[in-house]
């Protein structure tokens, strides 16, 4: 992503948020002053992906003290707004780990908040540089000597992070590299991040990129026209049992059946080592009218239910490897983060 396109940043009395509703038809920003209107913001989309809900969350906490000093709250209401940002989306573990990262700071006051939040931003970008690279190291040992059909899922871009990105890291390494042929983005029904976000930032980036539709995923890897897949994840448990975008696990069984490796991309904040497997991480389950038109307009008819799960689990066995910025575990072979924490 070009340096003039920052996707959350302080802006000395609120949080200056890219727009990811109106992407990719127009580039936009708000500001954010007020903790419910951040809450809102994370909820409908404005601001996602697993490490920039992390920063959010951590500026969220100046953002409801701010408030509070304003509105001439008292700590209980202050500290309930902090809660509700905190649990505004309940799949990607970052959210509240930035938060709870900076909440006892608040007793020295906002400047230490924020000065916190700003570190967990920096701490971001450079932990995607890192995982940019050894996952580009991992995918260059293990795949042919030439240029990468690469596909990935949902966005794990600069748009999901503070910058650069986790999957979509590797991605930009690798072409870095001149190891990149093409990318097939998901389109990722049904609010679409693949077509409007992930395609958006391969084309700024000048790299080849092939939006398809969700359903072909897994017989493009079956057709053998994808020497790897990286993607993204929400939470990670102790296991290696992966939350992300749901999708994810119908390329990961398309993978492990055509013995394509599966790269999840993720900084080391997004395991939750709390969790022993993937069966204990909360699924957010959205709108069911989010499944059931586009745009306003209703592609199924009037009586129609909708199920709307945003994400799924790929089981361990199925992730071929899991890059952190402290390096590559090989998970389906028994390499789990509950394990490399332990060692
Ligand atoms: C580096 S972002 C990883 C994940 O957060 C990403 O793949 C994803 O599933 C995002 O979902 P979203 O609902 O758009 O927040």
């Amino acid at each position: 992503m070009r340096d003039d396109v920052r996707t959350v940043e302080w802006a000395g009395d609120g949080l200056r948020l890219l727009d990811q509703t109106v992407l990719p038809g127009r580039v936009e920003h708000v500001v954010v002053r007020d903790a419910d209107a951040l809450v809102d913001a994370i909820r409908r989309l404005v601001v996602r992906g697993a490490p920039a809900l992390g920063v959010a969350g951590a500026f969220g906490v100046a953002i409801a003290m701010l408030q509070a000093e304003r509105e001439g709250w008292d700590d209980a209401a202050r500290d309930a707004a902090i809660a509700r940002v905190r649990e505004a989306r309940p799949t990607a573990v970052n959210l509240a780990a930035g938060v709870d990262r900076v909440v006892p700071l608040v007793g020295k006051g906002v400047d230490a908040v924020v000065a916190e939040a700003q570190a967990v931003l920096d701490e971001d970008v450079r932990g995607n540089r890192a995982i940019g690279a050894s996952g580009a190291d991992w995918v260059t040992a293990r795949t042919p000597d030439r240029p990468l059909r690469i596909l990935t899922h949902c966005n794990a871009g600069a748009l999901a992070t503070a910058g650069w990105g986790t999957a979509l890291g590797v991605v930009r390494e690798l072409h870095d590299r001149g190891r990149v042929e093409k990318v097939y983005a998901d389109e990722t029904r049904p609010l679409l991040q693949g077509a409007r976000l992930t395609a958006w930032e391969l084309v700024r980036a000048g790299i080849p990129c092939l939006v398809q539709a969700d359903g072909a995923a897994p017989s493009t890897v079956l057709r053998g026209l994808v020497d790897v897949a990286v993607i993204g994840a929400d939470r990670i448990a102790a296991n290696g049992d992966t939350a992300n975008k749901i999708g994810s696990v119908g390329v990961a069984l398309a993978c492990a059946a055509a013995g394509v490796p599966l790269v999840v991309a993720a900084p080391w904040s997004t395991v939750d080592l709390a969790l022993a497997s993937g069966d204990l991480i909360p699924i957010e389950e959205r709108d069911p009218g989010e499944v059931l038109a586009w745009g306003g307009t209703p592609t199924a008819p009037d009586g129609a239910g909708g199920f709307n799960p945003a994400f799924d689990v790929t089981p361990a066995r199925l992730v071929t490897a899991l890059v952190t910025e402290t390096g590559v575990l090989e998970v389906a072979k028994g390499e789990t983060p509950g394990r490399a924490a332990r060692t």
